[in-house]
């Protein structure tokens, strides 16, 4: 199976936001990422919009509607401030294709845990239920627990975004493959479930190929953190394509 690479800009933007220039551009990042190979866009406007903006999100889809073989993935937590930012895509007839749902606090420092079940059940399912109305791919982000992907799976989800802080954590030692274990174990019973199985936090280029050779049924991993910080370093055209190559693409 190919692993589809969608590259997080929040960094971009966050950078972008530290001046009233524009540069870094997050639009033109976009652009370079796709002409070297990405799969897809991913971002996470939080409610402080210290990073990704309104504006941006809708910027980037208005450039995606020439990438029509490219996916737009919009994180965020559905009851902060994510439906509005895809209502308002969707009312604008942009493309977006799929919102992961974070349950992120405001003004979280960034990402980390998942949805919790039965807790969260029920408050989820209505808004599973409208993204579906606005023909959106629902994927939760999820701790690696295999005991939960049926549950996510009962409300609606179509697919889960593994965490994946604790594998890139235990990344170099001894704790390593019991990590990989965990994370194949949890992928395999979302798949059981008939869920996909989405990844992404902190991957980088040295715990991705391991991850996507020993996860089953990796449909999309979306990586920001380290790609953007290599980029800074190699370029963005060389960046994704050392990230394809992970991929063994
Ligand atoms: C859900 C997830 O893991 C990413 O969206 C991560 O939260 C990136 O967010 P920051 O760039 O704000 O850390
Ligand atoms: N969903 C994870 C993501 O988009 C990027 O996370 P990170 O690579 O910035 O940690």
């Amino acid at each position: 199976m190919k692993t589809h690479l969608s590259v997080n800009l929040n960094k971009v933007a966050l950078v972008r936001n530290t001046r009233h220039l524009g540069i870094p551009s997050v639009t033109r990042a976009a652009t370079l990422c796709l002409e070297a190979g990405a799969a897809g866009i991913t971002v996470h406007p939080r409610p402080d919009a210290r990073h990704i903006r309104a504006q941006d999100v809708l910027d980037l889809a208005e450039l995606l509607k020439a990438w029509p073989d490219r996916e737009f993935n919009v994180e965020g937590n559905p009851f902060h401030n994510l439906m509005d930012c895809v209502r308002d895509l969707r009312q604008r007839g942009l493309p977006v294709h799929q919102v992961t749902f974070v349950p992120d606090s405001e003004g979280q420092f960034t990402s980390d845990h998942g949805w919790s079940f039965p807790a969260d059940a029920e408050r989820l399912k209505p808004l599973i239920a409208e993204a579906h109305a606005l023909n959106l791919r629902v994927s939760l982000f999820m701790d690696a627990d295999p005991t939960a992907m049926a549950a996510a799976k009962e409300v609606g989800a179509d697919r889960i975004e593994l965490y994946t802080e604790p594998f890139a954590a235990a990344w170099g030692t001894a704790d390593q493959q019991a990590q990989l274990d965990r994370f194949a174990a949890a992928a395999q019973a979302a798949l059981d479930a008939g869920l996909g199985v989405n990844a992404g936090h902190d991957l980088n280029r040295d715990n991705l190929a391991a991850f996507a050779q020993q996860v089953p049924g990796l449909q999309e991993v979306s990586i920001g953190h380290a790609l953007i910080a290599d980029a800074l370093e190699l370029g963005y055209t060389a960046t994704i394509q050392a990230y394809l190559a992970c991929l063994g693409q």
